[in-house]
């Protein structure tokens, strides 16, 4: 019997997908097919999940509902070459390539009702950010189900097309950034004589705590930072040395330019 869901692609990002559907009762393991060439990766999804898993993309094409493509756009053409129609209806298929367009979508794969989404590494602790774009043969059903899946590893935006290049560069790749602030954060707690394992157990729950403190009180970010500088104190003389580093152009400058990478991987 044919599976609901394929994933082609079972690396980082196909597995922290897979492991909370799972464990969401989205799907039971037997519901789900994974392809990947590499052997150890289809040995340990398989091993850590009991799903089912194949060498073959077009096993995983064939699922009934949904197909989630997460794969290297660098490789996207040479996957889609090896392809073959599917007959029958076709299951929604969810891209999570950074910068692959719709449009490169549905010259692949003509026909099919399409999804462009863009999630994030916290999705493996179900604290991810995705947003999704909808091509246009999605149904109301499917754009649910879109929803239902990456629900399940944290929170979902639907946004047009248009942005998702900008969201890529922000909270696609933003972990990378937020984990070299948090090691900076530890290395200037070691610098000032704190242990290694307390700086970072510092810097962790302060990024942590910070974002939730904004979160709940729904807090604008100038709001928190005026409330944490004292006149004359602490904070403002670190905030003062921020500014006259750049840390504010530095972040801007990065989202920008991931953002045009994210257009260089799907041109
Ligand atoms: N890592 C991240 O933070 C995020 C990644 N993405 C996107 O997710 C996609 C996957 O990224 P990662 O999971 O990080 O990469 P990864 O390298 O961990 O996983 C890719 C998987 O594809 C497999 N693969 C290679 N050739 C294949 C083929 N011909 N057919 C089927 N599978 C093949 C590899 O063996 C590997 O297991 C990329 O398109 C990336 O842009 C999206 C959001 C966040
Ligand atoms: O670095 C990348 O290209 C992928 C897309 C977003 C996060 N990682």
């Amino acid at each position: 019997m044919p599976e609901k869901l394929g994933i082609i692609g079972g690396g980082v990002m196909g597995e922290a997908l897979l492991s909370r559907l799972i464990a969401a009762g989205i799907y039971e393991a037997g519901e789900v097919v994974v392809s990947d060439p590499a052997a150890e990766r289809r040995q340990k999804l398989a091993a850590s999940y009991g799903v089912n898993t194949t060498p073959d993309n077009q096993q995983a094409l064939n699922a009934t509902e949904t197909v989630l493509l997460a794969v290297k756009p660098q490789i996207f053409a040479a996957v889609a070459a090896t392809v073959a129609e599917v007959p029958g209806e076709k299951p929604l298929l969810v891209s999570i390539m950074a910068g692959v367009p719709l449009a490169s979508l549905a010259a692949a794969f003509p026909g099919w009702p399409l999804v462009r989404a863009m999630p994030n590494t916290p999705a493996t602790v179900g604290a991810g950010m995705t947003a999704i774009a909808l091509g246009p043969q999605v149904t109301p059903d499917q754009q649910a189900l879109a929803k239902q899946l990456f629900s399940s590893v944290g929170e979902v935006v639907e946004v047009a097309e248009s942005l998702m290049d900008a969201v890529t560069g922000l909270s696609g790749s933003g972990p990378g950034y937020v984990a070299i602030m948090i090691e900076a954060l530890a290395d200037g707690g070691v610098a000032a004589g704190l242990p290694r394992a307390i700086a970072l157990q510092l810097a962790i729950q302060t990024v942590k705590g910070t974002a939730e403190l904004l979160q709940t009180e729904n807090l604008h970010p100038a709001v928190l930072k005026d409330r944490v500088t004292s006149p004359g104190g602490t904070t403002i003389a670190g905030i003062a040395c921020l500014e006259s580093l750049g840390l504010r152009t530095a972040l801007i400058e990065a989202v920008r330019t991931a953002c045009q990478r994210a257009k260089e991987l799907g041109a």
